[in-house]
């Protein structure tokens, strides 16, 4: 991923991704694919806040659709995904990273990784709690959504909401290493698999899509909804000054 400077995921971020994805799926020749970042110490800063701050209605429907497109694409890929996480990531950097089918993440206690939206002032979607229940079961994921924990390494580690911690300058090697192992997997009876264990879990966004869309929209706009993601945003930019 290269958006720089924290690859926050805003729509035409997203809409290349979806692109990469499906030209990948497309060509029979690639089996699977490593998600990393090219922004030093930051894997994704999670989903863009000025896609959900002062604007429209429109746009915050447009923007979701894509946040539930990248989800339910990455989340259902017949490829092997692989998350080489390569810094920090919060909310929609850990969703991203929750899609794929196993996560390496570097050993540095700056790259804390979690479903951090409550210290926002918002609450994670049905979705994203069904993905981390998926992954680390539901006492660790309800303790996780309501505190808005941002697991260092170990923590991580130790919880699941990642598979393995390397030393920093292991991550890509280390996730080619498993890719190779996962490959060595009969593809049609892995891919399917995958389809058996998820699809239920997509299958309720995809019955609720619009429903969602409209759930969010409605909470985006509220005024102290507003208020509370800008002040947010506000701090962010005056930490540098
Ligand atoms: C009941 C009904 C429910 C319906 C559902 C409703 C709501 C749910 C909605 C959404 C779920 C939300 C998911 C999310 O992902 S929200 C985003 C969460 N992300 C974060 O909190 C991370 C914020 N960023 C940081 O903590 C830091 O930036 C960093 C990633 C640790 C990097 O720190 P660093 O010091 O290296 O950089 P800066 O902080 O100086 O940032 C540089 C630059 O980037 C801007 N920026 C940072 N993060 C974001 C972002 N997520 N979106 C947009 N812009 C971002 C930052 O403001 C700086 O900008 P500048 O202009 O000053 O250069």
């Amino acid at each position: 991923m290269r958006n720089p400077p924290v690859n926050s995921l805003s729509l035409e971020f997203l809409t290349e991704l979806l692109i990469s994805l499906e030209k990948l799926e497309n060509d029979k020749t690639f089996h699977g694919i490593i998600i990393t970042s090219d922004c030093p110490g930051i894997f994704s800063a999670g989903l863009d806040l000025t896609e959900m701050c002062g604007r429209d209605p429109e746009h915050y429907a447009e923007y979701w659709k894509a946040v539930q497109e990248m989800w339910l694409r990455f989340y259902l890929s017949n490829l092997v995904v692989i998350a080489a996480i390569n810094g920090v990531s919060p909310a929609g950097g850990c969703l991203l990273s929750l899609t794929c089918d196993y996560r390496v993440l570097a050993n540095n206690p700056k790259y804390a990784i979690g479903l951090n939206e409550t210290l926002l002032g918002i609450v994670a979607p049905f979705w994203f709690k069904d993905t981390l229940v998926n992954t680390i079961g539901h006492r660790s994921a309800e303790r996780a959504l309501q505190l808005g924990l941002l697991f260092p390494p170990a923590e991580a580690l130790r919880v699941g909401v990642v598979d393995q911690v390397v030393p920093e300058d292991q991550v890509q090697s280390t996730a080619r290493l498993v890719m190779a192992q996962w490959l060595d997997i009969p593809d049609h009876a892995r891919q399917l698999t995958k389809t058996l264990m998820r699809k239920p879990t997509a299958d309720r966004l995809l019955t609720e899509r619009d429903a969602d869309i409209q759930n969010f929209v409605r909470f985006i706009c509220k005024d102290s909804i507003q208020k509370s993601l800008h002040a947010y945003l506000e701090k962010l930019k005056q930490k540098k000054g």
